[in-house]
């Protein structure tokens, strides 16, 4: 298996108001190619500052971030912008969308920011928008007229929108109802079927359902890793596996 990101003593500490809080601690992870990796934890663990650090939202304070054979953590903030525009997808559980804008604008301005091809990335976004069940009525609207289902499904066609290596989700269902997180799910299920490698934070047992690799962060550090045969989130003895996992590491 391919690795396509990895880090070496990951290390991130915020100064709050003077006082320095280590909040990640020699932090060595792996992800690999075609993975669900998915990151729990208790609250405040630093599972978000890890999903950030890793996609190059936010620089580590210390220690190596190698994504596809270039080591990131090196960049300056220009470098790394380009770097996560070409190869970082995000989507966040409050999907941020210009109002006054369509859906399929909105998403237009993410691709056009990696393509002036305005025809290759709207037959790109079209083809998106039907794999997650959003119809033309819907994708022609303004992003102030659709739902929060919609809206999360359409953050999901911007995230990919640019062909990104590793697609990153910071608790895309916490703020959707059960049928709508279900939806939302199956649509990030079946973007993983088809190799593209994502990298979820989530409380969510169902979420994490989804998963192949769930890395689990306590206190700063990796507490363990659980791997979950892929693909069958119904299954009994993979929901034991993760349930003794999560009980192990006292979640
Ligand atoms: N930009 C920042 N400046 C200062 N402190 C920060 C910053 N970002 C995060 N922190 C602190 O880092 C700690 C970990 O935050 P983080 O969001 O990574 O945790 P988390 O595991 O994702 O938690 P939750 O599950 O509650 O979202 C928290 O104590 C938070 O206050």
């Amino acid at each position: 298996m391919n690795k396509v990101i990895e880090t070496k003593k990951l290390c991130k500490t915020f100064s709050n108001g003077g006082i320095q809080q280590h909040i990640l601690k020699n932090v060595d992870v792996q992800i690999y190619e075609g993975d669900f990796t998915v990151i729990m934890g208790a609250s405040g663990a630093g599972k978000s500052t890890l999903l950030y650090a890793l996609s190059g939202m936010d620089k580590p304070t210390l220690g190596e971030i190698h994504f596809c054979g270039e080591e990131i953590s090196k960049y300056t903030d220009d470098k790394l912008a380009v770097f996560r525009r070409k190869n970082c997808g995000f989507i966040f559980q409050q999907i941020y969308m210009m109002d006054k804008m369509s859906l399929l604008d909105n998403v237009l301005a993410s691709g056009l920011l990696a393509t002036k091809n305005k025809k290759e990335v709207t037959k790109r976004a079209v083809e998106l928008f039907h794999k997650v069940n959003i119809d033309e009525i819907t994708y022609r609207k303004f992003a102030s007229q659709i739902s929060g289902g919609e809206a999360q499904r359409a953050g999901i066609v911007r995230g990919l929108i640019n062909k990104p290596s590793v697609l990153f989700a910071d608790e895309p269902t916490g703020a959707l109802n059960s049928s709508n997180s279900t939806a939302v799910l199956d649509v990030f299920t079946d973007f993983n079927k088809e190799g593209q490698s994502i990298v979820m934070v989530t409380h969510d047992l169902r979420c994490a359902l989804r998963g192949n690799r769930i890395i689990y962060l306590k206190d700063g550090q990796v507490a363990g890793e659980c791997l979950l045969d892929p693909y069958k989130p119904k299954d009994a003895a993979r929901r034991t596996k993760l349930d003794d996992f999560l009980k192990e590491m006292g979640y």
